[in-house]
């Protein structure tokens, strides 16, 4: 008992440091103006187009950019020019999937307090393959303001996970990252879990170690911590391959990222 009680304020301690950490960065991208993101944008764009391991991917996993994020609009486009395949998240709750669900409680529950609460959003998001620029240019943003597919679209769209040309190179989002190649998300887990499914579909596959995908974080310079502050991590925080900076790569373990 001790030792799980343990655990469970150790579980708090560390949800309200992510919490914390989110408020504060929050309030320091609200203070970065339009022009400072696209330049910054602009400066992460020319490294990540510079690299090799972009020249040599064929397949590539792109975040739709909103507020407080390096801007991928200018990626999405030249990947589409290079012949490469985009696939793009999707996580708006699908109504069709969630009519044949369980039905809900009518009442919460007294006691413990209910963990899940309402939401147009679903609880896995997924990789959906884009066709063409002309499609991509006409993305709707879905309730949280971020750009994807059509619901009715999503639902027959090929998805990355089983895909033989699943991406690899997944360019990642972020509230913020560290030196030890951390991330912090928005607190869903979306993209920590889709990666370690992605690694194991590739094991399935039976791909090569080093042909599994590479993800790869893109910074603004105030998202990247200083030396002496990490992120704050738990097991299934897996550092990334990479973070690309407008002036700094950082380097995760054993990555296979490759600047020039
Ligand atoms: N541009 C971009 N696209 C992305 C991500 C991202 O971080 N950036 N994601 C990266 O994962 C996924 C979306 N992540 C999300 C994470 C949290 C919430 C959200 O509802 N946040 C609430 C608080 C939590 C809650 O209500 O449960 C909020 O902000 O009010 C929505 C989407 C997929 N697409
Ligand atoms: N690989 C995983 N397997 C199972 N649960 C996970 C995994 N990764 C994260 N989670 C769970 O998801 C929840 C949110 O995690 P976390 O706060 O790290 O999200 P985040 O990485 O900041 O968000 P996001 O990836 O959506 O941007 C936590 O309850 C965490 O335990």
């Amino acid at each position: 008992m001790a030792s799980s009680a343990a655990t469970s304020a150790t579980r708090t301690a560390l949800r309200q440091a992510k919490g914390a950490l989110r408020k504060s960065m929050a309030s320091r991208l609200r203070g970065m103006s339009q022009e400072e993101v696209k330049g910054e944008s602009s400066r992460v764009t020319l490294r990540i187009l510079g690299s090799s391991t972009w020249a040599s991917s064929s397949s590539v996993g792109i975040y739709l950019s909103t507020s407080g994020e390096v801007e991928t609009d200018a990626l999405c486009r030249a990947a589409f020019e290079q012949g490469k395949q985009v696939w793009i998240p999707h996580f708006a709750l699908d109504p069709g999937i969630a009519a044949a669900s369980p039905p809900r409680q009518p009442l919460p529950p007294p006691s413990p307090p209910p963990t899940k609460r309402t939401s147009s959003f679903a609880e896995e998001m997924r990789m959906l393959l884009l066709k063409d620029v002309q499609e991509y240019q006409s993305l709707k943003p879905n309730a949280y303001g971020i750009r994807e597919l059509s619901v009715e679209m999503a639902r027959v769209r090929e998805e990355a996970l089983a895909s033989r040309t699943a991406p690899d190179l997944i360019l990642v989002p972020g509230v913020a990252f560290d030196v030890h190649a951390n991330r912090l998300g928005h607190g869903k887990g979306y993209y920590d879990r889709y990666l370690a499914q992605l690694h194991k579909a590739a094991r399935a596959r039976r791909v090569a170690a080093e042909k599994e995908p590479i993800s790869v974080a893109l910074s603004l310079s105030p998202q990247l911590l200083p030396e002496s502050q990490m992120v704050p991590t738990d097991e299934n925080d897996r550092p990334l391959d990479a973070i690309v900076a407008p002036d700094r790569t950082i380097f995760g373990p054993g990555s296979r990222w490759q600047n020039a």
